[in-house]
């Protein structure tokens, strides 16, 4: 019926309250903002210049009393411990509560230790009796090029507060003191995104999935059963090759990185925002990791030379109550190049290695040239958006998902 619960209404005015929170904290930053966005007099670029460094706060920004700040030294195997548990619990999970991201505790040190991290950016917020964590947010260096201009910006990520915390205004003050952290080694841009809207996303993304195990996708909620369809024909419908079928398609070994940073910078020249990787980027953040990442290439039987190339990085959900299944295994696309094999058969090739790994489904934004396979090769379209954004860093106009070259993880 139409009758409105209480705890419904109570919630709506809860969200709507937390929104319009959200929105006062972001119009006090330099990001671009809503009432700009006809602008076209502001030019793009930095919106406020970089602060003397003598004038940059020295100390960290007061906590509500019964917290304290803390650094999480990712390769103490406490505190990474620590770091896992509080995210596994209380990160991000879908609208309807059925799945939260389960990211591993190797993935978290891939993520956070790229070349020249800073191990003060990996901020934590503990109780001050009883030591236990109850926040989280970090940010790593990235050189990021913005059409003509290469930036080294922070790369912010996994902001998460306790469930018994929110609406405590901690992430305020906790985006403050990372943005702090970061003014004190002389970088003044950041790129971050979110499902929620924020002044003002750079581009906004839709996810798509492509099912690899549609029996467990449509049991544990994932997905639902097609109009018309059986769950026999479902399968069928998805079945894909035992084996890869390009020529020459092998996994990334550490003696490819120079020709893969060759075609990846290349390729990315083309997007308006992406990553200016080099060689050391390029083996930390492309080089396979077993559960984290993975990356193919297609290495010319004749020529030897590398022409395409395919990555992904595994990222599970756990899934929240249901009988037979605790873990969705995801894959999620990453950085992929084309330039002899075709993009339907080179993200085929990688869809088939992907189901031999034994993951569920094959997540990818419509991102780069994504949107020239996701629908030929069964993709649908999800529920999630993605909003990427920029800090202090302004682009004259919202950007469509294929002038974006930057994932983050
Ligand atoms: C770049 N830093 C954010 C990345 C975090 N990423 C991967 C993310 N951010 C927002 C999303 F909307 C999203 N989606 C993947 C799609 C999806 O799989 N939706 C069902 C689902 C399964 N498990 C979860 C866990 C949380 C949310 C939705 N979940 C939607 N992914």
């Amino acid at each position: 019926g139409n009758e409105v619960s209480i705890d419904s209404l109570a919630r709506k005015v809860q969200e709507s309250l937390s929104l319009a929170k959200r929105h006062k904290f972001w119009e006090t930053q330099p990001v671009g903002q809503f009432k700009d966005l006809g602008d076209a007099s502001l030019p793009e670029g930095p919106i406020e210049p970089p602060t003397p460094l003598a004038e940059v706060k020295q100390e960290p920004y007061n906590l509500p009393s019964p917290y304290e700040w803390t650094t999480c030294d990712l390769d103490s195997e406490d505190m990474c411990n620590e770091v896992y548990v509080l995210l596994t619990n209380n990160y991000v999970e879908d609208d309807e509560n059925m799945f939260r991201f389960n990211y591993s505790k190797e993935f978290l040190r891939w993520a956070l230790h790229p070349p020249g991290y800073y191990k003060s950016w990996h901020i934590g917020v503990r109780v001050k009796t009883s030591k236990k964590l109850v926040a989280f947010i970090t940010g790593v260096p990235a050189k990021i090029r913005a059409r003509d201009t290469v930036v080294v910006m922070a790369e912010i990520n996994f902001l998460c507060v306790h469930k018994k915390l929110r609406s405590k205004r901690l992430a305020p003050v906790m985006i403050k003191e990372v943005t702090r952290r970061v003014h004190l080694e002389n970088i003044w841009q950041a790129a971050y995104t979110a499902g929620v809207v924020l002044p003002t996303p750079v581009s906004t993304c839709q996810y798509w999935h492509r099912s690899l195990n549609p029996k467990k996708l449509i049991d544990v909620g994932f997905s639902r059963l097609g109009a018309r369809m059986t769950m026999s024909r479902t399968i069928k419908l998805y079945k894909l090759p035992d084996h890869t079928i390009t020529p020459g398609f092998r996994k990334m070994e550490l003696h490819d990185v120079p020709a893969v940073t060759r075609l990846l910078r290349n390729y990315l020249k083309q997007f308006v925002v992406a990553p200016d990787f080099d060689e050391n980027d390029v083996e930390h953040w492309l080089l396979p990791k077993e559960d984290v990442v993975d990356s193919f290439l297609v290495e010319s039987p004749e020529t030897h030379e590398i022409t395409d190339f395919c990555s992904f990085y595994t990222l599970p959900s756990s899934i929240l109550g249901n009988q037979n299944y605790s873990t969705l295994k995801a894959a999620y696309s990453y950085y992929n190049v084309s330039t002899k094999t075709p993009w339907i058969q080179l993200m085929n090739d990688a869809l088939i290695v992907a189901k031999r790994k034994d993951f569920d489904v094959f997540n990818a934004l419509d991102v780069m040239h994504n949107e020239t396979f996701l629908k030929e090769l069964k993709f649908g379209p999800g529920d999630g958006k993605l909003h990427y954004y920029l800090y202090n860093y302004r682009i004259k106009h919202v950007l469509r998902p294929s002038e974006l070259g930057l994932v983050l993880l």
